[in-house]
């Protein structure tokens, strides 16, 4: 993948690059790659906002297509040197059906690294979750753990399920013999509860907040910890893996790395109060408002409504037994190993990224829709 220093001459292709993430990841590679040529964006649906983003020097081709079809895949892949796989199906809420999350999630992952092999592609970054380690079925806590910290990872949701075996299928990749017979470099970006721009739970608990006349009410002890990261920092880390996977193969080859920021640590509420707060909500309790048998009680209801009701509406509230226990469960990460490993820092500040956040969800700036 050497590059000149004159003339910018690389392809990446980004999937899932209308997402959340994949966004964020679009812009930052225009802004810090320079050399990059061409940037394809490949999305089951592309958003309008990519127009605006053709008219600068990096040729901009926006792919409709879906990475459960290989063929798709394939001919999106084909001339490219690095792939940045964000694409997938994130629904902890029984939105989606298990088999199509297993289908975009797992086979897609599939489709992306076939499509490297068989294109000569080398360089495949894979956007995985802190959700294929945990937290777990028996809501162990998690730390301050590292990558090598011990944890029993064991998850009954389709997501997290399918999610580990995505990563797991990237990771043993490394190091397959690609087209002309160079060997494919893999590694998978594990971040936590990402914020930002563009973060629409964090929109869903502020209209909800709105609807209940400017409050929330705490559902989650504050010493419960989650881990969480800003959008800019976990696409300034792709960025940066994709930069320097070539140099640092044998280093990075088949690694994984939690995504982490100077974002503090607090309770899942508490974290979105730091945002929901200068908008005008109000958290109501210090202590959760309801006993906790209650709001189990209250999730088992949920289920039943929405298995009771599918055959005519999606009811998908935000509780649920997974969301409820993902929330009580401390989930936090400390690490270096992305710093040592390819020099990351993060881009944003804690108060750039708060700041941000507050002014996409007032409305007045940013560039997520
Ligand atoms: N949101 C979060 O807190 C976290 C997300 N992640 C991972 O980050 C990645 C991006 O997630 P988000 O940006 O939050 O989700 P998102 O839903 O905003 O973005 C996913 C994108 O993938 C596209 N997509 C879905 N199915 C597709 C298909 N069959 N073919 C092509 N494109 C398809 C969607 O259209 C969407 O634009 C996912 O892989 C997710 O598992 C990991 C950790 C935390
Ligand atoms: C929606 C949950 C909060 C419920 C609060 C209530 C209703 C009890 O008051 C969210 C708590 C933890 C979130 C998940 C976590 O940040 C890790 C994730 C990683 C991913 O890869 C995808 C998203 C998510 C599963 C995230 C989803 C929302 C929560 C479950």
């Amino acid at each position: 993948m050497a590059a000149c220093a004159e003339a910018p001459e690389l392809v990446y292709l980004v999937t899932g690059g209308c997402g959340f993430l994949g966004e964020h990841v679009v812009r930052m590679l225009l802004e810090q790659e320079p050399r990059l040529r061409e940037l394809r964006v490949f999305d089951l649906r592309l958003s309008p906002w990519l127009e605006e983003l053709k008219t600068g020097p990096v040729q901009v081709t926006a792919i409709q297509g879906d990475v459960t079809q290989a063929h798709e895949v394939a001919a999106a892949v084909s001339g490219a040197h690095v792939v940045i796989h964000t694409a997938g199906v994130v629904d902890v809420f029984g939105r989606v059906s298990p088999e199509t999350i297993y289908k975009v999630n797992v086979q897609g992952t599939q489709n992306v690294i076939e499509a490297c092999v068989q294109m000569g592609t080398r360089f495949l970054v894979h956007t995985s979750s802190m959700e294929v380690v945990g937290p777990n079925i028996k809501g162990q806590p998690f730390h301050r753990g590292d990558e090598d910290t011990p944890y029993e990872a064991v998850h009954k949701h389709p997501y997290p399920q399918s999610k580990a075996q995505a990563e797991r299928l990237v990771l043993e990749a490394n190091g397959r013999e690609v087209r002309g017979g160079l060997t494919l470099v893999t590694c998978a970006l594990r971040p936590t509860g990402i914020y930002g721009e563009g973060h629409q739970i964090m929109r869903d608990f502020y209209r909800q907040g709105l609807r209940l006349g400017g409050r929330l009410f705490r559902a989650v002890p504050a010493s419960v910890e989650h881990g969480r990261v800003y959008v800019g920092n976990v696409a300034w880390m792709h960025v940066l893996v994709a930069r320097e996977l070539e140099q640092r193969a044998a280093l990075m080859g088949g690694q994984v790395y939690f995504c982490y920021d100077q974002s503090p640590y607090k309770s899942y509420e508490d974290f979105n109060m730091e945002f929901l707060g200068p908008c005008g909500l109000r958290l109501v309790g210090t202590r959760p408002l309801l006993p906790h048998w209650l709001l189990v009680l209250l999730t088992a209801l949920n289920t039943l409504l929405q298995w009771l009701l599918r055959p005519l509406v999606l009811y998908a509230p935000l509780l649920n037994p997974y969301t409820l226990a993902m929330a009580n469960t401390t989930f936090t990460v400390s690490t270096n190993k992305a710093q040592r490993h390819f020099g990351y820092k993060p881009l944003f500040s804690w108060e750039v990224s708060r700041a941000r956040t507050i002014l996409w969800l007032q409305g007045k700036e940013g560039s997520a829709q």
